[in-house]
């Protein structure tokens, strides 16, 4: 059995092996008539700059290419008909077939090989190999020492880091592709050669480097990407001057990526069983809020309540008081303690030796610690010029944004929606639309078909100016007439009530539920019956078959069921589609918030009035545009809180919630609840808001700069810098803030479009966007409140908003955990035993009908959208696809359909948003944070109530109160 799932997995490998062979080969011809582009999946225009796409001449050499010292492995028997080079890169644009890229040759993103690396058949080979190569050494590797790779797997991110931190990766490049020994590559960085030697074998184990000759370690396709392009003597003279977030200038921020994930995420992952499990707050294990993640606690934040961006931003201020902090008793982390930057004083030997320079938490002061041989300890400049001593960091993750745009298919938007459905003239919305790169790419393709859309972007102020810089250096002549920026907070009422559509581009990862059903209620209450929402964000993938036909949540949305890979590969492609976990770990981890699956997204949805009708994927990717149109909004559960239970147990839990109307027994119920929940909310609101830059991983947004980066996440409501929270000012002191800016007029319907080039010549704004000028005060002043977009009334006509339920006025923050449980019946899930049960059932039946003979099915997969492979057409691929372990095809058609194939045991959960099959449903994040907050509240904390009076407002008024100046102090970001 297991032997046969074995070989399956290995007939896998090779028709995807056939399918990619096939595609180079058929590419030769191409590439002899006329130059190929960057292929981009489904016919999406590419969005590749025009010095990306640009064909070489033949012959001619790219900055990474070489063209003879990288030795190369002996080509696979596959291969063996192919001319194998691993040495000219570029080249392979000539008329000899073009090879896959060799991982021993550095990376050339303008070669042909690597173009054709995203070529659809290719890419959906690849997840194939990936997928099943996992599989394989999963099921045939000692479990202990998969163990040992599961949980010793963390060595992996840290050798990551030192290679990046200490520029291994330039000094290689500049080495040349014969490599360089371990001693030379020491003389330069100062890491000492016998523990870099370790380092870098265990990257070359790991396929990452490559060691050419003992201690001779060189780039590969994989390290080359790391590079800065920067010379090593600029990377030192930035680091002796104290940039070293110089090196990210100018990059395509994959070296910026690297850091951050090795660094801030990796450290605040480890702490996750901290957070989730074994902190004595329920408050923060279950809660949502972005200043208690594990970040917080790996970085030693929680105390202050300081979440990612402020602590990025050099905000560390207390806003809890010690009673409320409750999460001291876990121990936390000191990852931010040390400073990145390295000195060079002269070794014994006069050599040039980098020492770590080790900043006191906090103090700036040198440390205490041992100083031995020529270790010399020095202090880091405590601050820089802006007073944020996390500057490097700041502009690191600023730039590492921009390096995983890789992430989504460039131009899945376009297939996201149907665009030519809406009617002429109609108005798109792009909210957080950031610098408008989505919607660059919407009004470009789009300009030259006569469809006359208008796009409104709208974002923060800060936002909002620097995607008109960007506009206006790349298409000024859309800005205006087809696009235009509008200053909105997503949390206040849409000012634009006659949108055919709102757009929604990784937006909602960023926010938890709680967050996220506001800012779809603001755009539920400004809909038009016509109006759609189109939702782009990543679909977790269940790794186990999905009863799509059977689970009323999902009936009726087209294309929410999706082809089946071949047996036994998982039903979410296991390794191959890794890639969006880690982005949901890492939203987690960060923020509190995270990616979902389309039940989650559904749910959610449809708690705000939203029915989720289509989903696309493009092939090859986990990032999906879903489309909804509006429904009733549903009842929002009135949410109460019983103090008197909470009595005398700091720290115990749990508390009892009400929820669902019920009124609790007690006289003057819930007026200290509701006002210390106004302040809950309020407090995460402000510190949220400046969460503003959540990664864009797979957006197109690229704001990197240090400017910029600030810009995205800072110019929300911001703490005034040394204005503590307190309970008597629980809002950090009420220094008025400065009026708002005036809201930039709506579009003007009746301008004329211009004439616009090809969608295809759409340059991104990779490499041009605008560094902007400093930060005036008066740039970053603060969100448009509610009362100004009530008194300030938009050009353009704006429709009277539909009337809503009273309830949903209300706000009530909601959780599509318990009240919708009880609306949908309960996720089944299958469990993995049904599918081994089935496998073995065809194992068996195949072995009858052939027996020795064990192979599967070879089955397209196909990730939804409309790229669907041709079947292998090789000897060999149909050799292989005439025997098979799972169902015969044409008694499924010609793939295993998620929806309606199940069969076996199912195991009932009743909880629908994070997975788990255990447990009932949970009341809301909210009611959780409530009662806990609120019982440390009744013990200790007298003062802070009465800090915001007694009225029963909504949060989104105390939002408008804040944008008013009556609570937030304001700070202007130091260029
Ligand atoms: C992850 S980015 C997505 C940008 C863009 N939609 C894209 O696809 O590239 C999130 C955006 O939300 C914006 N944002 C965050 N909070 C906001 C708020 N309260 N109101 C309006 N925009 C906000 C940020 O400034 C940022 O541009």
């Amino acid at each position: 059995m297991t032997i046969a799932i074995l070989r399956s997995l290995q007939a896998i490998i090779g028709s995807a092996i056939d399918d990619i062979e096939r595609v180079y080969a058929s590419s030769e011809h191409e590439n002899s008539q006329e130059p190929i582009s960057r292929h981009t999946p489904e016919g999406a225009p590419s969005t590749q700059p025009d010095n990306e796409t640009a064909i070489p001449e033949a012959g001619q050499k790219t900055s990474q290419s070489n063209s003879q010292a990288y030795a190369s492995p002996p080509p696979s028997p596959s291969m063996a008909k192919t001319s194998y080079s691993v040495s000219e890169p570029s080249s392979s644009w000539s008329s000899c077939t073009p090879d896959f890229p060799s991982l021993d040759a550095p990376y050339d993103p303008t070669s042909l090989s690597e173009a054709l690396t995203s070529h659809p058949e290719v890419l959906n080979a690849i997840s194939r190999i990936v997928a099943a190569a996992g599989h394989m050494t999963a099921t045939v590797q000692t479990p202990f020492l998969t163990l040992c790779d599961a949980t010793m797997g963390y060595h992996l991110p840290s050798c990551m880091r030192l290679l990046e931190a200490s520029h291994v990766v330039e000094i290689l490049r500049e080495a040349g592709p014969a490599g360089l020994d371990v001693r030379s590559i020491s003389e330069k960085n100062g890491v000492s050669p016998r523990k870099l030697a370790h380092i870098l074998r265990l990257l070359a184990t790991h396929h990452i480097l490559r060691e050419v000759s003992p201690d001779v370690f060189t780039l590969n396709r994989i390290s080359s990407l790391v590079d800065s392009g920067k010379s090593f003597a600029e990377l030192k003279r930035y680091q002796a001057e104290a940039k070293p977030e110089m090196k990210y200038r100018d990059t395509n921020g994959i070296a910026a990526f690297v850091g951050l994930c090795s660094d801030e995420i990796q450290k605040s992952s480890a702490y996750m069983t901290e957070t989730y499990y074994l902190s004595s707050s329920r408050y923060t294990r279950q809660g949502s809020e972005p200043g208690r993640a594990p970040f917080c606690f790996a970085f030693d934040t929680v105390k202050t309540g300081t979440g990612f961006f402020g602590w990025l931003e050099g905000q560390a201020e207390p806003c809890f008081t010690k009673d409320e902090a409750e999460d001291e008793r876990v121990e936390t982390g000191r990852g931010g303690t040390f400073a990145p930057t390295l000195r060079e004083p002269k070794n014994s030997k006069g050599l040039q030796t980098p020492e770590r320079v080790i900043r006191s938490r906090g103090t700036g002061t040198p440390s205490s610690t041992t100083s031995t041989d020529s270790e010399a300890v020095s202090p880091v400049r405590k601050n820089d010029d802006s007073g944020n001593s996390n500057r490097f960091r700041l502009e690191r993750f600023g730039k590492a944004m921009s390096g995983t745009d890789g992430w989504e298919t460039p131009g899945a938007v376009l297939n996201g929606f149907d665009w030519h459905s809406l009617a002429h003239g109609s108005t798109v919305v792009d909210v957080g639309g950031g610098i408008g790169s989505t919607t660059m790419l919407l009004a470009t393709a789009f300009a030259s078909e006569g469809l006359g859309l208008k796009f409104i972007i709208q974002d923060r102020p800060v936002v909002c100016e620097m995607g008109e810089k960007a506009w206006k250096a790349k298409c000024p002549e859309l800005l205006n007439s087809t696009a235009t920026f509008q200053v909105h907070d997503f949390f206040s009422p849409q000012p634009v009530r006659n949108a055919a559509v709102f757009l929604l581009r990784v937006v909602l990862h960023d926010w938890p539920d709680d967050f996220a059903c506001k800012v779809l209620l603001q755009l539920r209450e400004a809909a038009s019956s016509e109006t759609k929402l189109l939702i782009g964000d990543f679909i977790l993938p269940l790794a186990c078959p999905d009863n799509v036909g059977e689970d009323s949540c999902l009936e009726g949305i087209d294309g929410a069921a999706t082809t089946m890979p071949p047996a036994p590969l998982l039903p979410n492609l296991g390794k191959a589609s890794a890639n969006v976990f880690w982005m949901d770990l890492t939203m987690r981890v960060m923020f509190n918030s995270q990616e979902r699956t389309l039940r989650e997204s559904v749910t959610l949805a449809l708690s705000a009035g939203w029915k989720i009708i289509r989903v696309s994927r493009t092939s090859g990717s986990s990032f999906g545009y879903m489309v909804a149109i509006p429904v009733a909004v549903p009842p929002q559960p009135e949410k109460t809180i019983d103090i008197r239970s909470t009595e005398g147990r700091m720290g115990a839990e749990p508390i009892e919630i009400k929820t669902q109307g019920e009124v609790p027994e007690y006289d003057t119920p819930t007026a200290a609840y509701k006002e210390k929940k106004r302040r809950d909310d309020m407090e995460i609101i402000e510190r949220a808001s400046s969460r503003c830059g959540t990664p864009t991983f797979g957006s197109n947004t690229r704001l990197s700069s240090m400017q910029e980066a600030l810009a995205r996440f800072g110019g929300g409501i911001v703490k005034s810098k040394g204005t503590s929270r307190s309970k008597s000012t629980p809002f950090g002191g009420a220094r008025p803030v400065p009026p708002p800016p005036s809201l930039k007029p709506a579009l003007s319907l009746t301008t004329t479009v211009r004439k616009r080039p090809s969608p295809l010549s759409v340059p991104p704004l990779h490499g041009t966007s605008p560094v902007p000028s400093p930060i005036s005060p008066k740039t970053i002043t603060r969100r448009m409140s509610l009362a100004n977009f009530r008194s300030q009334p938009l050009s353009g006509s704006l429709a009277p908003p539909p009337p809503l339920p009273n309830a949903m006025r209300q706000y009530q923050p909601l959780s599509p955990m318990s009240p919708r449980s009880a609306v949908h019946p309960p996720i089944l899930r299958r469990a993995s035993h049904a599918q081994l049960s089935q496998i073995a059932a065809a194992h068996t039946h195949s072995q009858q009908s052939s027996p020795g003979i064990a192979s599967p099915s070879l089955i397209p997969v196909r990730a939804g959208g409309s790229t669907e492979p041709a079947l292998p057409s090789s000897t060999a691929g149909q050799l292989r696809a005439s025997v098979s372990l799972g169902p015969p095809a044409d008694s499924q058609g010609s793939s295993r359909k998620r929806s309606g194939t199940v069969v076996g045991p199912y195991i009932a959960s009743s909880r629908v948003n994070d997975g788990s099959p255990l447990g009932a449903p949970a009341p809301s994040a909210f009611d959780r944070l409530d009662s806990e907050r609120v019982t440390h509240s009744r013990q200790s904390s007298t003062t802070s109530r009465s800090s915001l009076g007694e009225g029963g407002i909504s949060v989104l008024d105390v939002a408008a109160r804040i944008e008013r100046g009556e609570f937030a102090a304001h700070r202007t970001p130091s260029p």
